[in-house]
């Protein structure tokens, strides 16, 4: 179990987290959300100890970061896949992190057989492929066998064999019992993933709430109708009290109305429907909807233009963003 109670992080005039309050439970994926710029980064890092908050607390178990005897055995992360010795092998570098937290030179093959990096397992990270690297930063976060993992944007540059491998390596974790809490700017891969979302913008909090609620919540459920007849099906609709939405392309969008309901409707009234067809308006649309007023860096419409970004709160420790 994580818990955070009014994690703050100030940067001088900039508060990138604000007053965060949720808890991450086991046996379950949690997906952190959040626009690019939101604090996600920032408030894994004062999770593990990295940043230390300007106000509030981060609970891992009970206890703070600094007070775990073994830190890599109750929680395993994966911030930054290519914060690693490139000179050194696969093998070396996880043999460096077992021998230094105190664990067994036997779980170095283990985890690399996990991960699938066995055949490569001596050779130079520098010469791996960004997904390899990933896989590298993940056996590192599961070596302690740790009851609690993070993962900061782990899909990041994977082919869609690798998303597909790090999605299931998540979920069998999560139902081993384990509390997993991953970052992403996604909500489509998230979608696909979390049980549960804390999303936030802004450095604050916008929901904590099970995907099934969320997607109860925000998605919009409606049926669109084409018909030849498009103004006598307005007409019938009319008639019928029902509230119809004029889309574009002739379309019309009912809410509310099951399209058994519409389609009967129609049939009694002798009319042709080229659509009838139930819609579900994507849950990116939803995430997009509920961060929109905290999304920090927008583009120009115009595909040339340089992104408007403030650059006046950046200091030289910023990632290269
Ligand atoms: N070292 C720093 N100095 C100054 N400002 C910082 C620093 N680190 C982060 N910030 C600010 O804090 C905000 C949150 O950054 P953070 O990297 O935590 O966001 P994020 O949600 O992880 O974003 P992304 O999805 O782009 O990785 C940013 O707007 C940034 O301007």
């Amino acid at each position: 179990m994580i818990e955070l109670e009014g994690l703050t992080k100030r940067y001088g005039e900039k508060t990138a987290v604000n007053n965060l309050t949720f808890s991450v439970r086991p046996g379950i994926v949690t997906g952190f959300l959040g626009p690019n710029g939101a604090g996600k980064s920032t408030t894994m890092r004062m999770m593990l100890g990295l940043d230390n908050p300007s106000a509030g607390t981060v609970r891992i178990d009970g206890k703070h970061y600094a007070q775990l005897r073994n830190p890599l055995k109750y929680i395993g992360a994966l911030l930054d896949a290519k914060a690693m010795h490139g000179g050194r092998s696969a093998y070396n570098h996880l043999l460096c992190l077992a021998q230094s937290n105190g664990i067994a030179r036997s779980r170095v093959d283990e985890v690399l057989d996990t991960v699938g990096l066995t055949a490569v397992a001596k050779k130079k990270a520098k010469g791996f492929s960004l997904g390899m690297g990933q896989r590298l930063g993940i056996a590192g976060a599961l070596l302690g066998d740790p009851k609690i993992l993070m993962f900061d944007e782990p899909v990041n540059g994977l082919d869609p064999e690798g998303i597909h491998w790090i999605r299931n390596l998540m979920k069998s974790l999560a139902s081993a019992g384990r509390t997993v809490f991953v970052s992403s700017h996604l909500m489509s891969e998230m979608a696909l993933t979390a049980d549960h979302l804390v999303v936030i913008g802004q450095g604050r909090l916008l929901a904590d709430t099970s995907m099934a609620d969320f997607i109860r919540e925000n998605s919009r459920s409606y049926v669109r109708l084409r018909s030849p007849e498009r103004e006598r099906l307005l007409d019938v609709l009319h008639e019928a009290g029902i509230t119809v939405v004029e889309a574009g392309n002739g379309t019309l969008e009912v809410d509310g109305h099951s399209s058994e309901e519409l389609g009967e409707l129609a049939g009694r009234h002798q009319l042709v429907l080229h659509e009838l067809s139930p819609q579900q308006a994507s849950l990116e649309e939803a995430f997009m909807q509920l961060t929109a007023e905290s999304v920090e860096y927008h583009a120009h419409s115009e595909a040339t233009a340089a992104p408007q970004w403030d650059t006046s709160q950046w200091d030289t420790n910023r990632k290269g963003a």
